[in-house]
């Protein structure tokens, strides 16, 4: 019997992996899916009909009906199910077979699994996949890194149904081993301290210049015409304007604020420290998302500590509205700057040979932290690939210093009322650190060679030295 063979493969039919799958076949390709979960197939099938895609119920039909070599994307949870279904796999696969894992799965199983399957001849691609549902159905961004032979077999389909901007398709190869889902971890942290940066400026607008939903849904509409443009601000006026169906009123003033994680923003932060790179931007939304979560604590603490100037005047008008805008987008470059920063040490240390306009390029359309900013992020790195910090870059210098009275005066209006901006403040400390060419770090070496003989060096003299202090 003749069975029709399928280009592309997917394993997990959940959010993503059904709306990818969707999204190749839309585009010419014939697409196979399988899921544990027996209604995801079904519920592939029935969504599917009339197109090139097929869901079948066991591992061994779904490797037959594949062409070869075998093109397979993993989108299930990441962890232990990520090898769980490799191990399934490995015995019914032949040599050069080719399995792509698009989870967010951390970069150093990545690596593990990546050499473990090149003991296997099986070829493997560590690849982040960014869009959501929306994005995996229409075009996400797509960061494959590692077996650069497979990036080519599978270029032609990724290529197809990755997010377009100007024609050009938001994914490229990103490096060796475990680049891509570094990549991806990385954009999680920017995304975690832009969401964050985000809700501190919906908050002060709330607090101190008093601003109604809708009125903050449509300041955020005309922001996102601007030079604030970008997929997440646009999602936050509609966030803001949208109705409760269960009771009369806003739904997002009853949605409880403690804010889960599944782990890439943390991720991003402790291999920032292993590897010496601040950023406080994202470490902040990490550590406010860990605040969030201990709301009794928080209730307690509210009702013991007395609200801060609660006669401080609500400051109405285009004003206060000009300098959040104003804040945010400091804060948002600040944030890239940061993320970019880490990817330009970790190429190096961990030998990734990254590309960061390419990867600014890619991230310009398709995945959660798009925006309009992200072109000029590419114009940065394409002219100066040395570049590692972008905030010394001519396209943001200018604009970054002037931006600081107006950050200056809304966190000097949060911190009156007492109104947290833990990421907000760590972007304006973040720029006035890097910028003071002297900081006061000669009292902790100091101090350090005081009680524990560490020595310093000395600004006047080569060497190392140690005083006996007392
Ligand atoms: N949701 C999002 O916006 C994004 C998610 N990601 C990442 O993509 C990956 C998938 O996420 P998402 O689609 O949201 O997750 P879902 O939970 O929606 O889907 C995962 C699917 O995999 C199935 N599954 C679990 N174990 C197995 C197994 N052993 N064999 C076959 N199928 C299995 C699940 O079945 P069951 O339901 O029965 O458990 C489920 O249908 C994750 O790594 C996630 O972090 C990346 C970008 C965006
Ligand atoms: O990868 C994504 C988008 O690019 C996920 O949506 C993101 O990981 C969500 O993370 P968290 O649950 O930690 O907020």
């Amino acid at each position: 019997m003749n069975h029709q063979l399928y280009d592309f493969g997917m394993i997990g039919l959940g959010v993503m992996g059904r709306n990818f799958l969707l999204n190749v076949a839309d585009d010419g390709f014939a697409a196979l899916g399988t899921d544990i979960n027996e209604e995801s197939v079904r519920a592939l099938n029935a969504e599917g009909e009339g197109m090139n895609v097929k869901g079948v119920h066991t591992q061994k039909e779904f490797v037959e009906l594949l062409s070869k070599p075998r093109k397979i994307m993993l989108l299930v949870p990441a962890g232990k199910i990520v090898d769980t279904v490799i191990e399934g796999l490995l015995p019914l696969l032949d040599n050069g077979d080719i399995i792509i894992d698009g989870g967010n799965s951390h970069f150093d199983d990545t690596n593990r699994r990546y050499e473990y399957l090149k003991t296997k001849n099986i070829r493997f691609l560590g690849t982040g996949v960014s869009g959501g549902a929306e994005g995996a159905r229409r075009g996400p961004s797509i960061m494959p890194g590692g077996d650069r032979s497979a990036w080519e077999v599978v270029q032609p389909i990724l290529e197809t149904v990755a997010a377009k901007v100007n024609g050009e398709p938001c994914v490229t190869y990103i490096g060796e081993s475990s680049s891509g889902h570094y990549v991806k971890m990385v954009h999680n942290g920017i995304e975690y301290g832009l969401m964050q940066l985000i809700a501190e400026a919906y908050d002060i607008l709330r607090r101190v210049g008093k601003m109604n939903n809708d009125e903050m849904s449509a300041l955020f509409s005309q922001w996102n015409q601007g030079r604030l443009n970008s997929y997440l601000i646009e999602i936050t006026a509609s966030i803001l304007k949208m109705r409760d169906d269960k009771m009369d009123g806003h739904l997002l003033d009853v949605i409880l604020d403690k804010a889960k994680q599944k782990g890439t923003g943390k991720w991003t932060s402790q291999t920032a420290m292993d590897l010496g790179v601040p950023v406080p931007t994202i470490d902040s939304a990490v550590t406010m998302r860990g605040i969030s979560a201990f709301k009794e604590f928080r209730q307690d603490m509210s009702a013991l500590f007395d609200v801060v100037h609660p006669e401080a005047p609500a400051i109405k008008g285009e004003g206060l509205a000009a300098a959040v805008e104003e804040s945010l987008y400091f804060s948002f470059v600040i944030c890239y700057a940061q993320g970019m920063h880490l990817l330009a040490e970790a190429s190096a240390e961990l030998k990734y040979d990254l590309d960061l306009e390419g990867v600014a390029r890619i991230w310009r359309g398709g995945c959660i932290i798009r925006a309009a900013l992200l072109e000029k992020i590419r114009q940065a790195f394409g002219g100066h690939p040395e570049l590692k910090n972008m905030i010394s870059a001519d396209e943001f210098r200018d604009e970054l210093y002037r931006s600081r009275d107006a950050i200056t005066e809304v966190l000097h209006l949060a911190n009156e009322r007492g109104i947290p901006t833990m990421c907000m403040s760590s972007a304006l400390q973040y720029f006035d650190a890097f910028r003071s060419e002297r900081l006061p770090l000669n009292m902790v070496q100091a101090q350090r060679d005081y009680f524990g003989s560490h020595t310093y060096e000395r600004i006047d003299q080569k060497g190392v030295f140690h005083t006996q202090w007392d």
